[in-house]
């Protein structure tokens, strides 16, 4: 009880004496990569919630761009929500960050920080690949590992993993980005079931198309990119199919970052964000050879990608069109 209550002063750096009880429900909540978009999202939610029932330390790897969330915590910004210094990609910061946690107490860790890739492969220096898996993947599990002990110790905690849609489903031209992310399934399927006899919860969500600066970072500059290593017809698919096809997508599916952190309130294990994503991944699990996931996905970028935008109903009857033709039932 009573380290209870110093870690909640600690926390809010305030010299007043909060009750005890209230103290006893305070979770202290760490979240990575919150300059933008979902961890800024997560963490403002959570920072209001009306039972003030969290604390939550916002972390990112350059405080210089702590400017949007601490205007949209407003009020909230040193009382609910405070902003600390936090790579993922580096042992020494996130040692640093949670040692100055008082008893290195987190209730509930949000590995949000990540990155994308996209491009013909054959153009993809292997550094920047390494840096993909880097900060997706390993980033997660550099923090995992330091929280996880002391959760299991206390035999308490939450782990939310914002894994990606592209983490069940590879997508042509962002393959190390998908791949990042498939080991990052592999890597909580595995701990979930462990972690679950130590009534340590791990979930990770699997957003489609979000609207953050991730969109702008993937699309933005990519039609003007040169590709002099790439052969003409992979830079043709990728300009003149791929490229229009994302932006579609973007548009008919994307999300906004607030629907992702409410998901995040009560994680079930998977978590796929946008139902409409359901039949092509379903596609994937109705053949057990694969080859109608990859027919499908084939057809979907080359010769039906203009359908697709009429509307997810389309992308439905294509894909039980497509488990007709395979003669697989959809149930
Ligand atoms: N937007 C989308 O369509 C989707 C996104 N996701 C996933 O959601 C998560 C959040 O992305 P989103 O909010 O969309 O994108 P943003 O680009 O808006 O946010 C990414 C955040 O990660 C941070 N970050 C990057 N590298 C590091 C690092 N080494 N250490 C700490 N923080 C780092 C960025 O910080 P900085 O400002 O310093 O670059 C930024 O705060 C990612 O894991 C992404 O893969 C999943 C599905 C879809
Ligand atoms: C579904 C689909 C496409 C694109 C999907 C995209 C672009 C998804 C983006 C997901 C994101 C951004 C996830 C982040 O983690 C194509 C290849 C255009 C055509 C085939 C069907």
């Amino acid at each position: 009880m009573f380290s209870d209550e110093s870690r909640f002063c600690w926390i809010t750096g305030s010299k007043c004496r909060e009750d005890r009880e209230n103290a006893m429900l305070i979770k202290v909540v760490l979240i990575t990569g919150c300059s933008s978009g979902i961890g800024l999202r997560i963490a403002v939610m959570l920072a209001e919630d009306e039972k003030q029932r969290y604390h939550v330390i916002a972390t990112m790897r350059d405080l210089k761009r702590k400017d949007n969330l601490v205007k949209a915590a407003g009020d909230l910004y040193s009382k609910t929500l405070f902003v600390a210094e936090l790579d993922v990609c580096s042992d020494e910061s996130v040692k640093q960050c949670i040692n100055s946690i008082k008893d290195r107490h987190i209730d509930i860790l949000s590995n949000n920080a990540g990155i994308g890739l996209v491009g013909p492969v054959e153009s993809i220096p292997m550094d920047e690949m390494n840096n993909v898996f880097e900060t997706n993947f390993y980033g997660s599990v550099r923090l995992i590992k330091e929280v996880m002990p002391d959760m299991k110790n206390r035999r308490a905690g939450r782990i939310i993993v914002i894994s990606s849609v592209m983490g069940l489903q590879g997508v042509a031209f962002n393959e190390v980005y998908a791949a990042s992310k498939f080991a990052l399934e592999g890597f909580c399927e595995g701990l979930a079931a462990q972690l679950l006899s130590f009534n340590v919860t791990l979930s990770m969500l699997e957003p489609g198309p979000v609207h953050t600066e991730f969109e702008l970072k993937m699309i933005q500059g990519m039609k003007e990119k040169e590709w002099p290593s790439v052969d003409p017809d992979t830079v043709n698919y990728f300009r003149n199919f791929y490229l229009p096809g994302a932006v579609d997508i973007f548009e008919i599916l994307g999300q906004t970052p607030d629907h992702i952190a409410k998901v995040t309130s009560n994680p079930h294990f998977h978590n796929l964000t946008n139902p409409l994503y359901s039949p092509i991944l379903a596609l994937k699990y109705a053949d057990e050879t694969g080859c109608l996931s990859v027919q499908a996905f084939y057809c979907m970028l080359f010769t039906l990608r203009p359908l697709m935008n009429v509307g997810m109903p389309v992308l439905k009857y294509l894909t039980f069109g497509f488990m007709r033709k395979w003669r697989i039932s959809p149930n």
